[in-house]
């Protein structure tokens, strides 16, 4: 039975929301991989920050969504997996009444036939018992707001009853904290500035929640997720070689032939095939961080700022301000930072092949999958160039950036923030406080009543 029919099946599904938790369902399409998370709350706690938390989380198996562009069925295909766990997870009789929505994110807005792919993912989540809501790509702007809201929801930064304070050393000392989101083809930055007004309007939102205004800053720079920026290093070398290039971003020993068409496969690289006058790229790693972090910087483009302040590319940014959180695929980010020079410079023999040199370097460092491997020094590197050269984090500032994975059981990315407000669990006004929740109070109330008719 739905929860949304009728008076009397909002007081049974509110009398049985006492002893059933909720679910919500969001499927994170990112650039890179897809994955399904299930959060659950107690019904009659819904308006409280803290109170939803995430039960599952599933990944999917092969490519993001925006990889089927040439096969657009296996798209919903590669869903069905997770959509069964799903099923696992939330009790049979709430499939119907459990909303799922799904996210799709830079990947997907890079790339053209988009509506194609997003069709076929629509007829998957159709398919199953859940409540379908929707499949759409989202802006870059709402990745950014979602993810600051989901970091500063499960902080307890809104400060409203009934919050469970898991970590309570992160929680932000002014108020609310920054978000810092690295994916592979876009990178987010959102926080409350003490500058005002903002001074562009498109890096400007404003929200009200839980009775508080907030004037918080934004920008989603596509194309530079460390997967496209590698893409935008590998472009800027190119023109000035003959088709080999010696790497400092790869460690010695490594060798990687790409042909040069699957480099310009998106609008992230403009135009620059034609000039080539040769079609494969013969890379080779000679490890060296100092000359990485200076490759790197050629992507930040610093010539001009029609602001008072900028990052790069002309882009606004006020002053940094106050504790930064930097959100889910974060986790293992923090390893690559820290061991970014020594992944780079580590020394292998020239001569090696690539698969002793990977052996060498797995053996430094063992718990990183191998796929990831062989981009560790570019990857680490990256980041720290984005966060210190990119958005100024100096050495005193570096100390406010906390490397988040999860918050208590939920990951800190924008999902878990586009429920609360799909589901409309954030509100602007902050719930009256009352003795008894609705659900409690129809509960005495049908207990009293038929006490009565005895
Ligand atoms: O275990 C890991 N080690 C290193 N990088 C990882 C790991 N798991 C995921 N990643 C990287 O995290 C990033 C996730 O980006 P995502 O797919 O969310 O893109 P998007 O948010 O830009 O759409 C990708 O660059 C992916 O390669
Ligand atoms: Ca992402």
């Amino acid at each position: 039975m739905g929860c949304t029919r009728g008076l009397l099946t909002r007081c049974l599904c509110g009398i049985t929301g006492l002893f059933y938790p909720q679910y919500g369902i969001v499927l994170d399409a990112g650039s890179s991989h897809t994955n399904l998370y299930v959060y659950e709350w107690p019904a009659e706690k819904e308006n409280d920050t803290g109170v939803v938390h995430q039960v599952e989380v599933c990944k999917v198996e092969g490519l993001g969504i925006s990889g089927y562009s040439q096969d657009t069925e296996k798209a919903g295909l590669s869903l069905q997996r997770c959509m069964k766990r799903a099923q696992e997870v939330v009790p049979e009789h709430q499939h119907r009444e459990t909303p799922v929505y799904l996210g799709a994110t830079a990947g997907m807005r890079l790339l053209s036939i988009a509506d194609r792919v997003l069709s076929a993912v629509e007829k998957t989540l159709r398919s199953s018992p859940f409540n379908f809501q929707g499949a759409r790509v989202i802006s870059g702007q709402e990745e950014g707001a979602y993810g600051w809201i989901t970091i500063n929801y499960l902080l307890g930064n809104f400060k409203q009853p009934g919050w469970l304070n898991f970590l309570p050393h992160l929680r932000s000392s002014r108020g609310t904290s920054g978000a810092l989101d690295l994916g592979g083809a876009s990178t987010q930055i959102t926080f409350v500035p003490d500058q005002e007004p903002i001074e562009s309007q498109e890096n400007s939102l404003h929200f009200r929640l839980y009775g508080k205004n907030y004037k918080v800053y934004t920008h989603s720079f596509l194309c530079y997720g460390k997967d496209q920026a590698l893409r935008l290093k590998l472009a800027s070398d190119l023109q000035a070689s003959n088709g080999s290039l010696l790497d400092p971003c790869f460690h010695p020993g490594y060798l990687r032939i790409m042909n040069i068409s699957d480099l310009y496969t998106n609008p992230c690289i403009a135009n620059g095939e034609q000039q080539l006058p040769f079609t494969q790229l013969h890379l080779q790693g000679n490890g060296d961080y100092q000359r990485c972090r200076m490759t790197i910087q050629k992507i930040f483009n610093t010539s001009h700022c029609p602001y008072s302040s900028c990052s790069f590319n002309g882009i606004f940014l006020p002053p940094l301000q106050g504790e930064f959180g930097v959100s889910l695929d974060a986790r293992y980010t923090w390893r690559e930072v820290s061991g970014a020079s020594q992944a780079c410079d580590n020394h292998v023999e020239q001569q090696a092949s690539k698969v002793f040199v990977l052996l060498q370097v797995k053996a430094e460092f063992p718990k990183i999958k191998e796929k990831y491997l062989s981009e560790y020094c570019f990857s680490g590197t990256y980041i720290l160039s984005l966060l210190e050269n990119g958005y100024g984090f100096t050495m005193e500032k570096w100390q406010s950036i906390q490397f988040l994975g999860k918050i208590g059981s939920s990951d800190a990315g924008w999902t878990l923030g586009y429920m609360l407000n799909l589901t409309n669990m954030i509100p602007a006004e902050k719930p009256p406080t009352r003795p008894l929740s609705h659900a409690s109070y129809y509960f005495l109330l049908v207990l009293s009543s038929s006490s009565l008719s005895l």
